[in-house]
């Protein structure tokens, strides 16, 4: 079987919601492919000197989607890499349009019981503080089914452990791409 980093003529890009699996698994996808790894919150965070909670705090969400959208945008541009996205920049018509056209775009989805566990893992995310997470996600759901379901690849990360997602993953692009 061909290698898979041969076949690819694109970046591979992360998409879904928070605790989805993006950063953790996408960091462990480039690994196994040998290819380099970007996260967009952290480049945000790095760029910027401030984590996304404290730029959410302080400019506000829509400042930040500004801000996401121009760096993701750079980042679809550079090396064939996998880049992880923040759960929000997927939404953006503008965004969306970019990566599907210049990336190989996977929506990483699992159930609202399952989202809401891994968040709560760590307190890092503005917008599952402002009440009950399970509700909030469960909303964010509804309102981004849509833009999520317009990726090129479905992947379901609920269950198994995050090598099973890389799997699954890798098995995802081969089809996608016809090999
Ligand atoms: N397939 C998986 N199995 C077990 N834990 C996972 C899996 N995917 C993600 N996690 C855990 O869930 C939490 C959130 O994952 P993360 O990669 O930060 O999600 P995202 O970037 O999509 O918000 C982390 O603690 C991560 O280790
Ligand atoms: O879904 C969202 O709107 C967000 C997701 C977060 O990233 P993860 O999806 O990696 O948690 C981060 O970008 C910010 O807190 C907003
Ligand atoms: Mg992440």
């Amino acid at each position: 079987m061909q290698k898979l980093t041969d076949l690819l003529d694109r970046p591979i890009v992360l998409v879904g919601l928070m605790g989805a699996g993006k950063s953790t698994v996408g960091r462990r996808l480039a690994k196994r492919l040998g290819l380099p790894f970007v996260d967009s919150d952290v480049e945000i965070e790095e760029a910027s000197g401030a984590t996304t909670a404290d730029l959410f705090e302080r400019y506000g969400e829509h400042d930040f989607r500004d801000g996401e959208r121009r760096l993701v945008a750079r980042l679809v541009e550079g090396d064939i890499r996998v880049i992880a996205t923040g759960g929000g920049a997927f939404i953006d018509p503008r965004t969306r349009q970019l990566l599907n056209e210049r990336a190989i775009t996977i929506w990483l989805d699992a159930p609202i019981e399952v989202l809401a566990e891994r968040t709560a893992r760590r307190d890092n995310r503005p917008l599952l503080k402002k009440g009950n997470r399970a509700e909030i996600l469960a909303r964010l759901a509804e309102e981004r089914h849509h833009s999520y379901s317009e990726a090129q690849i479905h992947v379901r990360s609920s269950s198994g452990a995050h090598s099973d997602v890389v799997d699954a993953i890798i098995a995802a692009i081969r089809e996608h791409i016809g090999e």
